[in-house]
């Protein structure tokens, strides 16, 4: 069985790749916190890790990038996508309903990217209660188990008060209906998602200009532009080797395998811009009740 590394239990990591890894092949191992789930795999403890790269409202995860991007070389193997809704869990006792603003509620706990896709309901029904940053939406959730105390809550997934046993106070409290989170699982080797189908294969790059000089970028584009080969994404990201210089990540929607986009990267080279590819992988999407996301 191959060894997948996740933020865990009770996390919307782990849901995802129940969705779509499952678990007749594939062992997952539980990390608190994304460098261990890095690292666990950096160190061939696992064969994978899942790692959260982008949420519909709040875009990037620039943490998890700079990971990949710095300080490891794991290329990513495969990509999906899975929705996220976000419960109010604890352990029963606070009672009072939302609307008379759980009044003997104290403290919230919560994974930083979550409390951000909370805020609007955080402020209309709590906005007096104390709220707490941890590792991951599993780690508030045991927290808030361990704890037993009914003036402290954690926002997390359904999976995570199935876990712990803890009293669902409201549900689906992020604030924008259409929240998806997109995984990318990175590693060594190539993996096919069993019982899954691809819909694209895509390849993500890291470029740097040579210098910052007028229309560079417009050149780099144009690679792609004149070969008709669409871009789903491009970000600036700062190099962290001086303040005002940036790298490109640009996510392609076409495969290494092609003949185009070799020939794309290599007029890019031409010009002197480095390249690094960060994998070229098969792409897996949701599909709730037979329809496509
Ligand atoms: O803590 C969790 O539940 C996670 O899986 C982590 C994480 C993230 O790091 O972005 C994953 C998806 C959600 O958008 C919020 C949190």
């Amino acid at each position: 069985m191959k060894r997948i590394a996740l933020l865990g239990p009770g996390t919307f990591t782990e849901e995802s790749a129940d969705y779509y890894l499952g678990r007749n092949h594939f062992d997952y191992v539980n990390c608190k916190l994304i460098d261990d789930v890095f690292m666990s795999t950096v160190n061939g403890q696992t064969d994978y890790s899942v790692i959260p790269i982008e949420n519909t409202f709040d875009g990037s995860v620039s943490l998890h990038l700079d990971w990949l991007v710095h300080e490891v070389e794991l290329p990513m193997q495969a990509e999906w996508v899975y929705p996220i809704s976000i419960n109010l869990l604890g352990v029963a006792g606070f009672g009072a309903s939302l609307e008379a603003g759980c009044s003997g509620l104290k403290k919230i706990v919560s994974h930083g990217v979550t409390l951000t896709q909370c805020r609007q309901f955080l402020r209309q029904y709590l906005p007096h209660v104390e709220l707490e940053q941890v590792g991951s939406n599993g780690v508030a959730a045991r927290m808030v188990k361990e704890l037993g105390r009914s003036d402290v809550a954690a926002l997390a997934p359904a999976s995570a008060g199935a876990l712990y046993g803890l009293h669902t106070w409201a549900q689906g409290v992020q604030d924008h209906y259409n929240n998806f989170t997109r995984f990318v699982l990175v590693g060594s080797e190539p993996l096919r998602l069993p019982e899954k189908t691809s819909a694209m294969v895509k390849t993500t790059i890291i470029v740097t200009l040579p210098d910052d000089y007028p229309g560079g970028l417009h050149q780099l584009l144009s690679a792609f532009a004149w070969r008709r080969i669409n871009l789903s994404k491009i970000e600036s990201r700062p190099t962290k080797k001086k303040l005002g210089t940036y790298y490109f990540y640009i996510d392609i929607e076409a495969s290494m395998d092609s003949v185009l986009l070799p020939a794309a990267l290599q007029e890019i080279e031409a010009i002197g811009c480095q390249v690094r590819i960060l994998g070229s992988y098969p792409t897996y999407s949701y599909e709730p009740e037979g329809s496509k996301v």
